[in-house]
């Protein structure tokens, strides 16, 4: 077993059921969350020798910030239904392993208590039908002290997850935490009307870098950039939303060349090693972010669990960079690389 499939078992034993089969399951058939982790393991490595290798570097920045290695925390929703602390356990796991938090628009903890605890984090926004609910919870995460936001442009309606069979309860504070004001739970369905001027009236509003994830295209990422964005995160929302998508992996290529250095690339779906974090580097990403990943270690040990699975990754990235002859991430080039059979 992988050290990810064993995590994984560790997380199905103390979770409920119906919080596992939500945080675990895809779209539709699973074809797309099947399919990001095997595109990973078609990029083979075409490793350096010779190469003086006695320090490896893993740190790195992203949209300016410092932060340990090129590996974040994706956002992901409702903490609590994993562990009592919720993203209060998430924000202090991941402070600690020096890498970054993206606190996802659902966080089950108010944003103002999660940022007290973070080390630097951006935010998520999922526009939702009501815009003035939207604009106060982003001009909070914007006082509170965020650095950049993270605009999903994939979730017009929520992923129909076969998993999912209406079982799971999510707790009124949980799913108010920060949204307080509302009285009428439909008005917190997601927008389905979010466009590329939104990228604008977000920036205006909050003044931050804006990135947009769920990008896997070439042109919508050039969009993107001409309608003011600071990058893009490529990403198929973990499998969770068009079953069917192209794999992360496989879509890299295709918006590197198109965002061609003029902003950043981020990527995420499947990335379960170290190994994957150097070939989505060598494929010309800036960083990854981890979903499922994270939320194993928080549901097994809280913040200790979080912060372990970071750090074990981060080991392993140092670790396969040296064996590839790399000893800073810019030196985890295209030539690491060549695409195998799948
Ligand atoms: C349980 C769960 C909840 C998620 N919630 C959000 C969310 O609130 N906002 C968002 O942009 N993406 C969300 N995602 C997608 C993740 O940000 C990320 O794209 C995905 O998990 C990466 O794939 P991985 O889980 O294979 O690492 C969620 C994913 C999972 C598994
Ligand atoms: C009505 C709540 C929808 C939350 C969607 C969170 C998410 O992106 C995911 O589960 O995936």
């Amino acid at each position: 077993m992988t050290p990810y499939a064993i995590l994984e078992e560790r997380a199905r034993a103390v979770l409920p059921r119906p919080v596992f089969d939500y945080y675990a399951g895809g779209a539709g058939d699973e074809d797309t969350l099947a399919a990001n982790a095997r595109a990973w393991s078609a990029v083979r490595l075409r490793p350096r020798v010779l190469r003086d290798v006695s320090r490896v570097d893993t740190s790195t920045t992203v949209l300016g910030a410092r932060i340990a290695a090129p590996v974040l925390v994706a956002p992901t929703a409702f903490h609590r239904l994993a562990h009592p602390s919720g993203e209060l356990a998430t924000a202090e796991g991941t402070a600690a392993a020096g890498s970054l938090l993206v606190l996802s628009t659902r966080s089950s903890t108010r944003i103002e208590s999660v940022a007290a605890a973070a080390g630097p984090w951006w935010f998520q926004v999922y526009l939702l039908r009501d815009r003035g609910l939207t604009k106060e919870f982003v001009q909070r995460a914007t006082a509170a002290g965020a650095r950049a936001l993270v605009l999903t442009g994939d979730t017009p309606y929520v992923g129909r997850k076969r998993r999912d069979r209406g079982s799971l309860a999510i707790p009124d504070e949980d799913f108010r935490a920060n949204l307080e004001r509302l009285t009428d739970v439909a008005l917190a369905e997601q927008a389905a009307n979010v466009t590329f001027d939104d990228i604008g009236w977000l920036h205006e509003l909050s003044r931050l870098p804006v990135l947009v994830k769920g990008v896997l295209r070439g042109d919508d990422a050039a969009r993107c950039l001409e309608a003011g964005a600071a990058g893009v995160v490529v990403s198929n929302h973990g499998g969770r939303q068009l079953d069917g998508a192209v794999a992360t992996a496989e879509a890299l290529p295709e918006v590197v060349e198109a965002i061609a250095g003029r902003g950043e690339v981020l990527v995420d779906g499947g990335v379960r090693s170290g190994r994957d974090v150097v070939r989505a580097l060598a494929l010309g990403a800036r960083a990854v972010l981890l979903g499922r990943s994270v939320l194993w270690g928080l549901a097994t040990e809280g913040a200790a669990g979080v912060q372990r699975v970071l750090t074990e990754v981060q080991e392993d990235t140092a670790h396969v960079m040296a064996l590839a002859g790399a000893s800073s991430v810019d030196e985890v080039t295209s030539d690491l690389v060549t695409l195998g059979a799948v």
